[in-house]
């Protein structure tokens, strides 16, 4: 379960939302600077709220005027907007990176199609195929919640109908929440449990679409 409720001052707004989740997949869905990122930095720990509370399985990461839990000890797996591959390391070596078994890093390099790429460095690879290996590097690290921006923008639709496969896949084996911003109703509706409706920091409308 996670349970979040923060407020967080922006220059231009604050960032004010309540949401409690089982273990759902919950796409937060809104206009360009609505605070999208800025959730799933609180949420991640790179970022704090002004104040509220922000709890994983009875564990608090983050709560108004007590020391917040470090990045490293909340198990996130995290893709980023701009996927964060470190360059001096190969494809194959940055999803060794905080792995957790050899055999679910053969099944993720297979399921996103990136078999080939491995010996390869970031900067000898395409934007699509490193969103491939920063979802793959999400999810290797089997975390506690799944945290990812725009993870699907850059990859045909080819490649988009196998990973949201493999996303459902590893939901339905993982049982964890999983979060995640996209800026494409059609695969907000596909993927979602619940489609959360974002603007200038607040939720203005909230979704349910598959059970969870
Ligand atoms: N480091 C920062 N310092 C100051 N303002 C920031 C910073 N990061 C983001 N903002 C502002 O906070 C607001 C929310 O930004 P955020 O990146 O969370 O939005 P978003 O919904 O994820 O946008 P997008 O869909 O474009 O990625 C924006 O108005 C942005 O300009």
């Amino acid at each position: 379960m996670l349970a979040i409720k923060i407020k967080k001052n922006l220059p231009h707004f604050t960032i004010d939302v309540e949401l409690k989740e089982n273990n759902n997949i919950v796409i937060l869905f809104g206009p360009s600077g609505s605070g999208k990122t800025t959730i799933l930095n609180c949420i991640a720990g790179l970022d704090n709220p002004d104040e509220g509370l922000i709890q994983l399985n009875q564990k608090t990461f983050y709560q108004t005027n007590r020391k917040s839990v470090k990045i490293q000890q909340r198990k996130v797996g995290y893709l980023f907007q701009d996927f964060a591959l470190f360059p001096h390391m190969t494809v194959e070596k940055n999803i060794q990176y905080g792995m957790k078994s050899q055999e679910l890093m053969n099944r993720l390099v297979q399921s996103v199609g990136i078999e080939h790429l491995l010996k390869k460095y970031p900067k000898q690879i395409s934007g699509g195929e490193k969103q491939r290996v920063a979802l793959a590097r999400a999810l290797a690290t089997e975390p506690d919640i799944l945290l990812l921006d725009e993870p699907f923008s850059s990859l045909d639709q080819e490649t988009k109908k196998e990973c949201y496969a493999e996303l459902l896949r590893l939901h339905e084996m993982w049982d964890i929440p999983i979060i995640m911003v996209t800026h494409d109703y059609e695969e907000a509706k596909k993927l979602g449990n619940h489609i959360i409706h974002l603007k200038k920091g607040k939720i203005v409308n909230r979704e349910k679409l598959h059970a969870g």
